[in-house]
């Protein structure tokens, strides 16, 4: 029986919101990573900047997700919240079933080694460590070696991406292009949970473009990885299993698989209503 009272309906809403957030896991809806209401705002007062604005949603296990938008849309800031490298002003984000919104920065970093893989346009390889040391990086932070299986997945990347014959060379000996293929070979490496990218194919040329997005694929119909990838290429969006636009710090559309025309078409009628 439902009660017209105000403090009873008031309660019985709150009930109701608990056993949202609190009972149901992310995981026990097949989810990887969720956010709810979150907000992000730089700044205060006048010169104050609405980056995410009310955002909820949850990236599937498995699913190569693409996030598109015009310029200052908010997907940086909302995959950078998402991956715990940084704090929404409001709401709250899982990483799997553990709400990340809460954790102690020395928690969340052995989270993010343990689950999360990142791939970001600046590459971030360590300068004074060579391609085989890069790769091998996230099982050197956490302590151990790569096993049988995990040895063959890293040969396989490595040789796909055409790192072979440079695994005893540092960064600085890399073109722009062949350091991203670095980085990517150690985001996939490990095979996290989930895998962040930045415009991962953003300086590469466009073969190498096609190869790279090929394996974000097979990484994820493969071995179940999640990606969530950041771009402005339709043709690189073309390769996720679903597309989410953003406009001003909120999701305006959640499409399917969708072909690199019909996407240009729909951030071409964006960017006419913008
Ligand atoms: N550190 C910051 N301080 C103030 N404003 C910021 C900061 N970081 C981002 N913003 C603002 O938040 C909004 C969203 O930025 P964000 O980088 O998430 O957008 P984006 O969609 O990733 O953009 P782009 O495609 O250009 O990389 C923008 O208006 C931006 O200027």
């Amino acid at each position: 029986m439902t009660s017209n009272h105000p403090v009873a309906g008031c309660r019985a809403r709150a009930a109701a919101r608990s056993v949202v957030d609190m009972q149901i896991q992310p995981s026990d809806l097949g989810l990887i990573a969720r956010v709810t209401g979150l907000g992000k705002r730089y700044g205060h007062g006048a010169g104050s900047v609405t980056a995410l604005d009310d955002v909820s949603l949850g990236l599937r296990r498995g699913e190569f997700t693409a996030i598109m938008g015009p310029s200052g849309s908010g997907k940086s800031t909302l995959m950078h919240i998402m991956a715990g490298l940084d704090s929404p002003t409001a709401g709250r984000a899982w990483l799997g079933d553990t709400e990340i919104t809460e954790l102690s920065d020395s928690a969340l970093t052995v989270l993010r080694r343990r689950r999360v893989g990142f791939v970001f346009q600046s590459f971030n390889l360590v300068p004074t460590l060579d391609v085989r040391g890069n790769v091998l990086l996230p099982f050197e932070l956490d302590g151990r070696r790569p096993s049988g299986e995990e040895q063959a997945w890293i040969d396989e990347l490595v040789g796909a991406l055409g790192l072979g014959a440079r695994l005893r060379h540092r960064p600085y000996e890399l073109s722009g292009g062949q350091q991203q293929r670095v980085a990517i070979a150690r985001a996939l490496a490990t095979r996290p949970d989930l895998v962040f990218a930045d415009e991962p194919t953003g300086n590469l040329d466009s073969r190498t473009g096609r190869e790279v997005l090929g394996l974000l694929a097979i990484a994820s119909a493969r071995y179940g990885q999640s990606i969530a990838m950041v771009t402005h290429d339709p043709v690189a969006a073309s390769h996720a299993d679903r597309i989410l636009f953003l406009a001003d710090g909120r999701i305006v559309r959640d499409a399917a698989r969708s072909s690199a025309e019909e996407i240009s078409a729909y951030m071409l009628s964006m960017e006419v209503a913008a």
